[in-house]
C-alpha cells in the first residue's frame, strides 16, 4: 500500500469548478473518509486519483511518483462504485478474477482460486459464485463488486458509497467487514460516504470538502468535536447540531452571531423554559423536538420519557460551540 498526495490540485466540467485547488495526503495505511453535501466533490476527487479524470492544474502522487500522465491500470489504484459495475456475462468467479488476469498483475491461477475463496467468504457470496452476474440480487452484485476490488492488493482503495445501495443489516455486516480487512491489511482507503456511522466508525481520518475545496481534515474525534466552521459541525452528528441565535442563553463572546448545540451538549431541568412539539421514540433513544423563542432545537432524553407535546422543560448549554456571522468558529 502507499502514500497518495493531491498537491493543489483543481479540476472544471465547463464551468463548473469541481475540484478547487485541494491539498490533501492520504497516509499508507490510513482510511480517509471524504464528508460533505451532493455537489461538493467527493466523487470527482477519486476520479481523479483513478485516473478517469484529469486536473486542469496540480499534482497528484502515489508514492512519491507522479501518476498524472498514467492510464488507471498503470496507476494501480482500485475503485469501487456506487452502483455496481459488473460484467453481465460473466459469472461471479469470473468476474473476481478478472482484474487478477489483468496484462499488468498476470497472477497465477492457484492464487487467483484462493483469492477468490478468501473474498467470497468474507462477503458471503461462496454459493453464487458460479452464477452469472445477471442472477443475483442488488445487493449481491454489490458486494462481488466490493470483492472485485478487494482480491487485489492495489496502491490505494477508492471507494464511493460502496454500501448504500445494501440494505440496513447488510451494510452494519459489511462496514464492520470492510473496516476489520482495511486495518488486517493495512490497506489505504479513500472512501465517500453520507452515513453517519460509516463516517465515525471507520475513518482514521475525515476530510470535509465544501464546494470542490478541503475546509477541515482531521480524526473523526476531532472533526466533531472541535469543527472549524458551522458548515464542518453540521456534517457530522445525528440529530444534527442546532443552530441559534447566539444571544438565546445569554453570556455568549460579543462576536458571536451563532451558537451550536449538539443534541448531548443541552442540559435538561435548569435554564430557559422550552415547549416540548415533539417526542420521537426510536428505541434505543427518544428525541425531544423543543421550541425556543420560535425555535426548533431537537435533544435527547431518557427512552422511557414520559415528556408530551405541550410540556415544558427548562434547558441550558454545556459545551456550545460559538460562530461568527460568517460562519467560522470562534469559542
Ligand atoms: N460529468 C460531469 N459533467 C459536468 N459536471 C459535472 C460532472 N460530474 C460532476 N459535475 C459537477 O461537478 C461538481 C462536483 O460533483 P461530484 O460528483 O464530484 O460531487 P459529489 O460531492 O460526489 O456529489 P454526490 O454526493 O452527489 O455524489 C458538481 O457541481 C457536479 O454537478
Amino acid at each position: 500500500m502507499s502514500d497518495v498526495l493531491l498537491e493543489n490540485v483543481s479540476m472544471s466540467y465547463g464551468s463548473t469548478l469541481a475540484v478547487d485547488n485541494l491539498t490533501m495526503t492520504v497516509s499508507d495505511g490510513a482510511f480517509v473518509v471524504l464528508l460533505g453535501p451532493t455537489g461538493a466533490g467527493k466523487t470527482t476527487t477519486l476520479r481523479l486519483i483513478s485516473g478517469l479524470e484529469r486536473p486542469d492544474a496540480g499534482d497528484i502522487r502515489i508514492d512519491g511518483r507522479s501518476v498524472v500522465n498514467e492510464t488507471p491500470a498503470q496507476r494501480d489504484v482500485a475503485m469501487v462504485f456506487q452502483q455496481y459495475s459488473l460484467y453481465p456475462h460473466m459469472t461471479v468467479r469470473e468476474n473476481l478474477a478478472f482484474p487478477l488476469r489483468s496484462p499488468i498483475l498476470k497472477t497465477p491461477e492457484d492464487e487467483i482460486a484462493r483469492k477468490i475463496r478468501e473474498v467470497a467468504e468474507v462477503l458471503s457470496i461462496p454459493h453464487k459464485l458460479d452464477n452469472k452476474a445477471t442472477e443475483l440480487s442488488g445487493g449481491e452484485m454489490q458486494r462481488v463488486s466490493i470483492g472485485r476490488a478487494l482480491v487485489r492488493d492495489p496502491s490505494i482503495y477508492l471507494m464511493d458509497e460502496p454500501l448504500s445501495s445494501l440494505d440496513a443489516k447488510l451494510r452494519a455486516d459489511l462496514r464492520v467487514e470492510l473496516k476489520r480487512i482495511q486495518a488486517s491489511l493495512g490497506a489505504t482507503m479513500l472512501y465517500v460516504t453520507h452515513d453517519q456511522i460509516e463516517a465515525m466508525t471507520m475513518a482514521t481520518h475525515v476530510g470535509v470538502l465544501d464546494e470542490g475545496r478541503l475546509v477541515q481534515f482531521g480524526s473523526p474525534r476531532e472533526i466533531y468535536e472541535d469543527p472549524v466552521s458551522l458548515y464542518v459541525a453540521g456534517r457530522l452528528g445525528l440529530p444534527r447540531i442546532n443552530a441559534l441565535p447566539a444571544g438565546v442563553f445569554g453570556g455568549a463572546p460579543t462576536e458571536a452571531k451563532t451558537i451550536g448545540l449538539r443534541p448531548e451538549h443541552i442540559a435538561h431541568g435548569e435554564g430557559k423554559p422550552s415547549t416540548v412539539s415533539r417526542v420521537e421514540r426510536l428505541g434505543d433513544q427518544t428525541r425531544l423536538h423543543l421550541q425556543l423563542d420560535g425555535h426548533d432545537i431537537v435533544t435527547l432524553t431518557d427512552p422511557h420519557t414520559d415528556l408530551e407535546p405541550g410540556d415544558t422543560v427548562a434547558i441550558q448549554p454545556r459545551n456550545a460551540l460559538y460562530f461568527d456571522a460568517a460562519g467560522a468558529r470562534i469559542a
